[in-house]
């Protein structure tokens, strides 16, 4: 059965009010607090044969006064293509309503691309950046004045915000978005944020609005993060195939294991699949910011802390540093080798990285740039904003800052990674 066409009935969260959560007894006790709903073609018979689900109002929902909503492509757009005024209603009453409860929303909303598709006389998303950035260009407008129109009818203000990872991972940048993003929610209006699509390129973009939530959510000290989708839940498997099961909780990365995801979406609008949104759990959960994936079509529920969908439990402290996003929104453009007590002094120490411990160089890549920082045997170990062009650095591997300052001035005594820079990575 295709996820989109799931009925509320076969949606296991709907159907048992007010029961304590209960183990799919399948998992047995050490996995206790997984919550497993039988769905598709069997779920009438396996919730009959099991405990019931959960029925309680989520208390992370209810108490959260600033939440980021990520919806996406295949969740506003109408099976011919383009925007499908209707849904966007839909979403946009569904947050209107816990707005009125005197709570901020930051909208981050995919759909540029595929909104731009049919204006263009695309029938299917292209395959080259190229088209796609036509396709984004024409679509965000329309996007945008959809969702203008539609917070209209509540005299609702809406604010574009369009990001791009240099303009968060850069501390001066990452200040000037979160200026931006407090002063449209303290004036009560909605930012609406997207990729800036328009400008990315392969090599510098987040490619996923899941992960782009994740980072927002962050960004914004957020106390929630609801990802709305075609899907309506994670399942252990691809939940096409009759016979998987919608799983209500995940505390932790143990309650994964096991669970088959996959990377395409229905109808070729999406782009990230299931993937992209684990990912987004994992970010924002390891960083205090509980998850809710539920279907869009459930937003209001999901807004409202019913039990629909699958609640991701944070699994870490609130963090409050941009680190998180040098870490996750953007890859390295270029290598640094370390030697090993460079790496201790990174990794152990938590020191700058000087240009004595460097023995080698790869990449493309200037002043500013986010580098990744491998060891002896080219594991990454962190990455960090590097303070020399790329090359600029072979003449001072190996070398003192004091020796270099000497030779070619005090310009040189600089770190090459600063520790206010750097993130450390595992594995
Ligand atoms: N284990 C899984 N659980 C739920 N959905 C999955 C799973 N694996 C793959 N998917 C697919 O992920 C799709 C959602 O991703 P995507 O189409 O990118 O959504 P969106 O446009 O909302 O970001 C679902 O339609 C589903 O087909
Ligand atoms: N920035 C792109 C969306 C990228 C994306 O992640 O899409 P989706 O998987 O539908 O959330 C757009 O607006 O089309």
């Amino acid at each position: 059965m295709d996820a989109e066409h799931r009925t509320a009935e076969q949606d296991g969260a709907r159907t048992a009010p007010h029961q304590p959560p209960a183990a799919h007894p399948e998992h047995g006790p050490g996995r206790s607090q997984l919550t497993r709903i039988a769905s598709g073609a069997e779920s009438g018979l396996a919730l009959t044969a099991t405990a019931s689900p959960a029925r309680q109002l989520r208390d992370d929902v209810l108490s959260a006064r600033r939440i980021v909503v990520k919806v996406g492509s295949s969740s506003l757009t109408t099976a011919a293509g383009g925007l499908d005024a209707d849904r966007v209603d839909a979403l946009v009453d569904a947050v209107a309503a816990r707005r009125a409860e005197g709570c901020e929303i930051v909208l981050v909303s995919s759909g540029a691309i595929a909104a731009g598709l049919a204006p263009l006389g695309l029938a299917r998303r292209p395959a080259d950046l190229a088209r796609q950035q036509a396709a984004a260009s024409v679509g965000q407008g329309l996007l945008v004045a959809r969702y203008t129109a539609s917070f209209a009818r509540y005299g609702v203000r809406v604010g574009q915000v369009l990001l791009t990872p240099d303009d968060v991972i850069r501390r001066a940048h990452y200040r000037n978005a979160l200026r931006t993003l407090d002063q449209l929610l303290s004036m009560g209006a909605v930012p609406v944020v997207n990729e800036n699509d328009t400008v990315a390129t392969d090599e510098i973009r987040f490619g996923d609005n899941d992960r782009l939530a994740a980072l927002v959510s962050h960004l914004v000290r957020a106390d929630l993060l609801v990802l709305l989708s075609d899907v309506d839940a994670l399942y252990d498997g691809d939940p096409s195939r009759p016979g998987t099961s919608r799983i209500a909780e995940v505390r932790g990365p143990e309650d994964l294991a096991g669970v088959e995801v996959g990377s395409a979406g229905k109808a070729g609008v999406g782009t990230g699949g299931m993937v992209t949104k684990l990912d987004a759990a994992r970010i924002a959960t390891s960083a205090g910011i509980p998850v809710v994936l539920a279907a869009a079509r459930h937003a209001r529920d999901a807004l409202a802390g019913q039990p629909t969908g699958t609640l991701f439990h944070r699994t870490g402290p609130r963090t409050a540093n941009r680190l998180l996003w040098l870490a996750h929104a953007t890859e390295g453009r270029g290598t640094l080798r370390l030697d090993a007590g460079a790496v201790d002094a990174v990794v152990r120490r938590r020191l700058s990285l000087l240009p004595a411990g460097l023995t080698g160089v790869e990449g493309d890549f200037s002043a500013g740039d986010p580098v990744d920082l491998i060891d002896e045997n080219g594991h990454i170990v962190a990455r960090g904003l590097v303070n020399f062009d790329a090359r600029e650095l072979p003449v001072l591997l190996g070398r003192s800052t004091h020796e270099l300052a000497k030779e070619y001035g005090p310009e040189y005594e600089r770190e090459v990674v600063h520790r206010d820079d750097l993130v450390l990575l595992d594995g």
